[in-house]
């Protein structure tokens, strides 16, 4: 068994507005093991992207710890959080947020610059990164509006790698992309898996979710069943059929 990297323990969170309560998560207990391409399903309004947002520190649980390797990140300050989420998560969004006012170069040196001063380190590190997502030199000087979404997103996920977190927390990555994009997208965080990169993602869509070897769905607040596919491996049917299974008996 791989080691847990992230786990929670009776994981809840609750939304309240105008005087109603919102029961979204409910006693998650749940482990993420390093290594892993875990991808969260369910129906829409789960909870996927809360869930998500709690195990990477970007929302605090209403109730219940979540640990990072040995440490609980659940009782961190705002601040404790944000240097935690810097240090050892990346994130990639559906919504692309590199900065349009600098270079997708320089979107990803600023990135690195959070967390070091060695500007010719974080520079040859940028470069192989482009490299190995396929990004080719003439996109790397351009801003993110004259690159396509694909390329784009790609440059996104350099920026979530320049400084080697442990983790990559990804919410529906290919939810903007046409299809040859979202290919392109897929095989680069296919390849950084295959590499030992950690991801969790979050998505609805098939061909995404077959990316993963582990997937897990989310229902009425709690994991109902999960399914483990094994490594990618492209035109696998037994891998494809296996998944198509586990969501019509998850009534997806
Ligand atoms: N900040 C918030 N305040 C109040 N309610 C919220 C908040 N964030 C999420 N919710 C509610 O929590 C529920 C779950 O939302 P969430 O976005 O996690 O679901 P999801 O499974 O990711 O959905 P989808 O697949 O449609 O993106 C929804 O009913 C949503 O309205």
């Amino acid at each position: 068994m791989n080691e847990i990297i992230l786990s929670t323990q009776k994981l809840c969170k609750t939304f309240s507005s105008q005087g109603n309560q919102q029961h979204i998560l409910k006693n998650l207990d749940l482990n993420i093991y390093r290594g892993d391409f875990t991808v969260i399903m369910g129906p829409s309004g789960a909870g996927k992207s809360t869930l998500l947002y709690a195990l990477s520190g970007m929302d605090k649980p209403t109730l219940g710890t979540i640990q990072f390797s040995n440490k609980i990140i659940s009782d961190l300050s705002n601040d404790q959080l944000a240097i935690f989420r810097r240090q050892h998560c990346g994130f990639v969004f559906q919504q692309i947020y590199l900065l349009d006012t600098m270079s997708v170069m320089d979107n990803v040196m600023a990135a690195g610059l959070l967390l070091s001063h060695n500007r010719k380190d974080i520079l040859n590190r940028a470069i192989q990164l482009f490299k190995s997502v396929g990004l080719p030199k003439s996109c790397w000087s351009q801003f993110s509006s004259q690159l396509s979404g694909g390329e784009a997103q790609r440059a996104g996920i350099v920026r979530a790698l320049i400084n080697q977190p442990e983790i990559i927390f990804a919410d529906e990555p290919t939810g903007q992309l046409n299809s040859a994009s979202s290919t392109d997208v897929l095989n680069t965080l296919t390849k950084v898996n295959q590499l030992g990169q950690s991801i969790i993602m979050v998505t609805h869509d098939l061909q995404s979710a077959r990316r993963g070897n582990r997937i897990l769905y989310l229902q009425d607040g709690v994991i109902r069943g999960e399914c483990h596919l094994g490594p990618y491996q492209p035109n696998n049917q037994k891998r494809h059929e296996l998944l198509t299974s586990f969501l019509i008996e998850m009534g997806w």
